[in-house]
């Protein structure tokens, strides 16, 4: 589970992040969903522990910058943090590593299949697509086998077959009880797979929803209703 409670995060005297409170549950997909700029990269990266911020956020009911939390979370960032000149499977090989998987070649071999990444592993970072590098990020994180996963604007850059195939492999983690928390912008890729949505603008939240609250009405009539149109 991941619990955000009352995360502020200001630059100087505007807050991008304005008292935040949300959980991402154990077994299903929770999205954060916003316009540009309403404070959701800002929120996986406090998630993440990787901006100093105030609030209480806790990952797998650890403090977000224990080790414990640490260890049983992954992060996919909006833009690939890789090695240049690490190849596929040297970055397989230090993840493995630093988190002491168990097995995690054969963990890496699944999804490089998956991502048809297989024929690129003597391939350097800098050698990939953009696309290509973007699917390297999602099997390390994927391969260490998270209890909670967060993930920010995934599909950017993905063509319309690796969109497919990373909604079901997040469900699949979902479905596994990892809590599964996204967040983007483009509301059709994730309007089918969603269970809890909370919509952000202007750095609040300004609904939580779940899905079978909906009932007729779309994910993407709701937002606009809420967002004017943003
Ligand atoms: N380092 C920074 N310094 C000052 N302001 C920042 C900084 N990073 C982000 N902001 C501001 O914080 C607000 C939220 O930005 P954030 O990147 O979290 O939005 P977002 O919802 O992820 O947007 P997008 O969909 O465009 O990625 C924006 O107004 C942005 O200009």
């Amino acid at each position: 589970m991941i619990e955000v409670n009352h995360l502020t995060k200001r630059y100087g005297d505007f807050k991008a992040v304005d008292d935040v409170n949300l959980v991402a549950e154990s077994g299903k997909i929770t999205i954060l969903l916003g316009p540009n700029g309403a404070g959701k990269s800002t929120t996986i990266k406090s998630i993440a522990n990787l901006l100093k911020f105030e609030g209480d956020i806790r990952i797998c009911s650890y403090p977000n910058d224990t080790i414990e939390a640490k260890r049983c979370f992954g992060y996919v960032s909006e833009t690939p943090i890789l090695y240049d000149n690490l190849t596929v499977e040297e970055h397989i090989d230090f993840i493995g590593s630093a988190y002491q998987i168990n097995d995690y070649k054969a963990k890496a071999e699944k999804y490089l299949e998956l991502f048809k990444l297989t024929e690129k592993r003597k391939k350097m970072a800098k050698e990939l697509s953009k696309g290509m590098t973007q699917k390297l990020s999602m099997l390390l994180a994927f391969m260490i086998e998270p209890t909670a996963l967060l993930v920010d604007e995934p599909m950017v850059g993905l063509d319309p077959a690796s969109i497919e195939d990373t909604l079901k492999i997040l469900r699949g983690l979902a479905d596994q009880g990892c809590a599964v928390l996204i967040s983007t912008h483009i509301i059709d890729i994730v309007s089918d797979i969603f269970d809890e949505a909370y919509i952000m603008n202007k750095g609040h939240i300004i609904k939580h929803v779940k899905k079978d609250d909906l009932q007729d009405e779309s994910l993407k009539e709701y937002f606009f209703e809420l967002t004017d149109g943003e």
